[in-house]
């Protein structure tokens, strides 16, 4: 019989690589853990139950909220209250940082930033979404926590994951010793250690982006575009484009096939659409750690400053020869953006 690790017998035996760590983030992370079961319980039976559809509200970027957007925040938060590890949540679907004030969270030493579920525009339509999580020690020794404590750069991440909800389940995290992945086994209802050590393929044939949106993209990724599709057999072009419209499994292809991710510029998001703190910092620290690379064309994602916890950044992000040649693109013909970014960044 083949030996199953479950996730939690894995997180102690990692425990080794923080030798003056107490057990809180790998509690943090079981926590977090129980959370995304109880969501994928959900999204698995969601034609069933009265979860498809809008809430009927808008969140703090001006976006329709679905009722599985509201579910999956309220498993998670109450996941992460009643863990104990966690004194503040951001979350995509708070326009204010979560204080946890109870007597055992008030003085954790950790913070959690959010993306519930990602991919709302597929939770109605069957097809994988996601949750992204980034988590930070806090600045402050101890008392209550603020929303300066979230105000870090991605480089500050202690770990970082996502849960991917497709044709399986599987959590993929980092705490900067490499990826793995787990599959949710639901005979045992458990995590179980699949893809050991992921790594991002150094070159890929796909690329992701949104091309609804080319009129209004920057010269340098039109530029980019055309490389993608003309012929040339040396370096294996026309590539593939392939656009699922949940970063996460966007990413997670990518990372098992090779590829890159592009959401950048658009006249309707001059600072792009994508969220620094939840959803690109998490996914470049897990991408970096397989060996990739992301950028928001010019610059390392995780070197970017936060100033606002809902703060937007373009990105490219991926296998690494290809971020590289998209970015050779986007300095020889958008070399003005570069300024405007860095404009953002400085405010
Ligand atoms: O519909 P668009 O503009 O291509 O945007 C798709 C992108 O927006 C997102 O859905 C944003 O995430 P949320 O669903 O968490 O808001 C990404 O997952 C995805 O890559
Ligand atoms: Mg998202
Ligand atoms: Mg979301």
């Amino acid at each position: 019989m083949t030996k199953v690790m479950t996730l939690g017998q894995f997180i102690i035996e990692r425990q080794a690589e923080f030798p003056y760590a107490k057990g809180e983030l790998s509690r943090l992370l079981r926590d977090i853990g129980i959370a995304a079961k109880i969501v994928n319980r959900e999204v698995n039976k969601a034609g069933l139950v009265d979860i498809l559809g809008e809430a009927g509200t808008m969140n703090v970027q001006g976006e329709a909220v679905k009722k599985l957007d509201v579910y999956a925040n309220d498993q998670f938060i109450s996941a992460l209250q009643s863990g104990g590890e966690c004194c503040l949540i951001a979350s995509e679907e708070n326009e204010d940082v979560i204080q946890i004030n109870s007597e055992v969270s008030r003085n954790a030493k950790y913070i959690v930033a959010i993306d519930p579920l990602d991919g709302s525009s597929n939770i109605d339509v069957n097809v994988a979404v996601g949750t992204i999580f980034s988590i930070y020690r806090r600045k402050t020794e101890s008392g209550p926590c603020t929303k300066e404590d979230v105000l870090q750069k991605g480089v500050d991440q202690v770990a970082a994951g996502y849960i991917i909800y497709g044709s399986s389940t599987m959590l993929v995290y980092t705490t900067g010793h490499g990826v793995n992945g787990f599959t949710l086994d639901p005979s045992i209802g458990e995590f179980c250690f699949s893809h050991p050590n992921m790594q991002f393929p150094k070159s890929g044939k796909m690329y992701s982006l949104n091309e609804g949106n080319y009129v209004h993209f920057p010269e340098g990724v039109k530029k980019y575009l055309k490389y993608c599709q003309v012929e040339d057999k040396e370096t294996n072009r026309p590539y593939t484009s392939r656009y699922i419209g949940s970063m996460v499994a966007d990413i997670h292809r990518n990372m098992i096939k090779g590829g890159i991710f592009i959401y950048p510029t658009t006249a309707s998001s001059p600072k792009g659409k994508l969220r620094l703190v939840y959803e690109c910092n998490p996914l470049a620290f897990i991408v970096e750690q397989a060996g990739g690379r992301a950028t928001n064309g010019f610059k390392r994602i995780m070197d970017l400053e936060v100033h606002e916890i809902h703060q937007r950044t373009p990105i490219f992000i991926g296998s690494e020869d290809m971020v590289k040649k998209a970015e050779e693109f986007m300095s020889e013909y958008s070399a003005e953006l570069e300024e405007s970014l860095e404009a953002v960044e400085a405010k």
